[in-house]
C-alpha cells in the first residue's frame, strides 16, 4: 500500500535529528527509533505484531530510513514480525537500505516465515542483509546473506555483544555511516543506557520516539531500562492523534 504524503513539519524534523554533529568519529551517527503506547509498552504481547502508530507516522519511518544508510533489529523481532526492512519512501531515487540482524546464535535458521528482507534483497529492493553473530558459531555468508561474526561475553547465560566494538566495526568493515535502530525491547533497553567508550555521551545520537494514544496493558512488552534516564533537547510533533518526541540524546 501507497505511503500517505509526508508532514512538512516531521520531514524537517527528521532532517535536523539526521546529521551527525560530529563527522569524524568512528561511529556511524546512531538513530534509535519505535513505537510506544501511553503505557510505554511497544507490542501488546511477547511474539504478538502489534500497530501502535498511525500512517503520517508510518511515513515517517520510512522517512528515516531513507536517511540512514543501514537499519538494525535483534532476531526476535525478525522472527515475530516478518518486517520488510526496505525503504518505501522515494523521492525520486530509491534508497538501498542495509538490513543488519542481530543474531548470536543464528536462530535465524529457525524460521519459519517467507522472510520479507531477503526477497527484497533478491528482487533488488535492500541491499544484502547482515547478520552479527558470535565468532564461535559455525555459519558463513551465503548469496543471501553477509556473516559478520564479533566476540561476545557471557550474562546470565546469554552471548552479548559490545555496542561500542558492534557500532564501529560496522562503520570499518561496511562504510556505515549511519544506522537506524528499531528495536525490540532488549536493543532498546541496552542502548539507551550504553556509553560511547570514548566520549562517554549516551552512544545513541538521536532519539525519536513515537507514541501512539493506546494502553496495551499489562501483558505487553515494556521499555525499561536498568536505570533513570532524563532525555535532554526535545521537540515534540503531534497530529492530534500520535505525539512524536525527538531528541539530540547523544549531545
Ligand atoms: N513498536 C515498535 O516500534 C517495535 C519495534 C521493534 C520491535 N518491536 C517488538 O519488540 C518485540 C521483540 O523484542 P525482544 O526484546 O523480544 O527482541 P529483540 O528484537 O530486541 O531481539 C532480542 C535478541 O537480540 C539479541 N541481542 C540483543 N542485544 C544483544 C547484544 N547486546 N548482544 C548479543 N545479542 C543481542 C539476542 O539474541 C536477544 O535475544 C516484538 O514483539 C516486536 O514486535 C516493536
Ligand atoms: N513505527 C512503528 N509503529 C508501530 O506501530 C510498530 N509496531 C512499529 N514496529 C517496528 C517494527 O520493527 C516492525 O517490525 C517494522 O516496523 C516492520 O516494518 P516493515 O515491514 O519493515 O516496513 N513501528
Amino acid at each position: 500500500m501507497a505511503l500517505a504524503p509526508l508532514d512538512s513539519t516531521l520531514r524537517d524534523l527528521v532532517d535536523s535529528h539526521s546529521q551527525s554533529l560530529v563527522v569524524d568519529t568512528a561511529y556511524p551517527h546512531v538513530t534509535l527509533t519505535y513505537a510506544q503506547s501511553l503505557d510505554a509498552k511497544i507490542a501488546a504481547a511477547p511474539g504478538k505484531r502489534t500497530l501502535i502508530s498511525g500512517p503520517t507516522t508510518k511515513t515517517m519511518t520510512h522517512y528515516i530510513r531513507f536517511k540512514h544508510d543501514a537499519i538494525l533489529i535483534g532476531i526476535n523481532t525478525v522472527l515475530i514480525d516478518n518486517p520488510s526492512l526496505s525503504c518505501k519512501f522515494s523521492n525520486n531515487v530509491s534508497h538501498f537500505i542495509t538490513p543488519i540482524i542481530i543474531d548470536p546464535n543464528f536462530k535465524f535458521s529457525q524460521c519459519k516465515h517467507s522472510k520479507q528482507f531477503i526477497s527484497n534483497y533478491k528482487n533488488k529492493i535492500n541491499s544484502k542483509p547482515i547478520f552479527i553473530v558470535s565468532d564461535e558459531t559455525k555459519i558463513d555468508s551465503t548469496d543471501e546473506f553477509i556473516i559478520f561474526k564479533l566476540p561476545t561475553v557471557n550474562v546470565n547465560d546469554h552471548k552479548q555483544f559490545n555496542w561500542n566494538l558492534l557500532l564501529k566495526s560496522l562503520k570499518s568493515k561496511f562504510e556505515i555511516s549511519s544506522i537506524m535502530i528499531e528495536g525490540g525491547a532488549t536493543i532498546i533497553n541496552e542502548l539507551l543506557t550504553t556509553e560511547n567508550s570514548s566520549t562517554k555521551n549516551p552512544i545513541v545520537d538521536t532519539l525519536i520516539v513515537t507514541i501512539g494514544p493506546v494502553f496495551l496493558g499489562e501483558h505487553g512488552v515494556g521499555v525499561n531500562p536498568n536505570n533513570q534516564l532524563s532525555i535532554p533537547n526535545t521537540t515534540v510533533w503531534t497530529d492530534n492523534k500520535d505525539i512524536v518526541l525527538f531528541s539530540r540524546f547523544g549531545k
